[in-house]
């Protein structure tokens, strides 16, 4: 019997190799306030972004790319834009919620040392991509995924990251002068953390609770309880 070629072992990881991976996963927190400025070296940077990078995409499409940010007039043009959309958004919230919204830090911008942007370009792969065909969102979903594996490596480095949407998308395209075939996806403030929330600050804060694992889990349909 000849081996596969490519093939290599994928047998579970030793017990400690597991918990490692799930103490990231566990102990991840959107970070907004405690940012440290100890500046992040461009040795890991690059494993963040290389980690990053290795993540799944349709197609093996890699329609990502990371723009590093360090230059402080660019943040604060994006915190100018995230002061604007976050206003907005305020007078969309219900007015018993609107108090508790406005006392919510929902960004790190001026305080992380590095602001990364990754994009997702469309066209990346050409114009018909392997498992995009009928489902052109895919692209954006495999963007996501890279940023989900920077969030994990992060976290095992130490270092804390803070997802900030709220901006208008035409704002962003401008500020980073994004092509029309290229999308902001994520701006993510990072940097050095030395605390961090023991769950998500939004339900330390009283603005959403974790729903329980079983509420959402189906058995073979839809509202069907497992
Ligand atoms: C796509 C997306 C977009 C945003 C976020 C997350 C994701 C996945 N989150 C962070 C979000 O509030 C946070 O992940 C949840 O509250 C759960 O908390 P932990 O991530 O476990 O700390 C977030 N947080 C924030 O303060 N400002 C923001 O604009 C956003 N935007």
């Amino acid at each position: 019997m000849t081996a596969e070629p490519f093939l290599t072992d994928a047998g579970p990881f030793a017990e400690a190799e597991r918990a490692a991976v799930y103490r990231a996963i566990h102990t991840r927190r959107d970070v907004r306030s405690q940012f440290t400025d100890r500046p992040i070296n461009d040795a890991t940077l690059l494993r963040l972004l290389t980690a990053a990078h290795h993540a799944p995409s349709v197609g093996l499409s890699q329609p990502w790319n990371f723009i590093v940010i360090r230059s402080e007039a660019v943040k604060l043009r994006a915190q100018t834009a995230f002061a604007k959309a976050n206003a907005e958004a305020q007078a969309m919230f219900p007015e018993d919620r609107r108090a508790l919204y406005s006392s919510l830090k929902l960004e790190g911008i001026l305080t992380a040392p590095i602001s990364l942007c990754v994009t997702c370009d469309h066209s990346r792969g050409g114009p018909v991509v392997l498992g995009r065909t009928h489902q052109p969102q895919m692209d954006v979903y495999s963007t996501v995924c890279a940023v989900q594996n920077l969030m994990l490596a992060a976290r095992a480095e130490g270092i804390g990251v803070g997802w900030v949407s709220i901006f208008d998308p035409a704002d962003m395209q401008q500020l980073l002068d994004l092509p029309n075939h290229v999308s902001a996806v994520a701006w993510l403030c990072l940097g050095h953390v030395d605390a961090l929330y023991s769950e998500p600050e939004l339900q330390a804060k009283g603005w959403a609770q974790r729903v329980p694992l079983a509420d959402l889990v189906f058995a073979e349909r839809w509202g069907r309880r497992a």
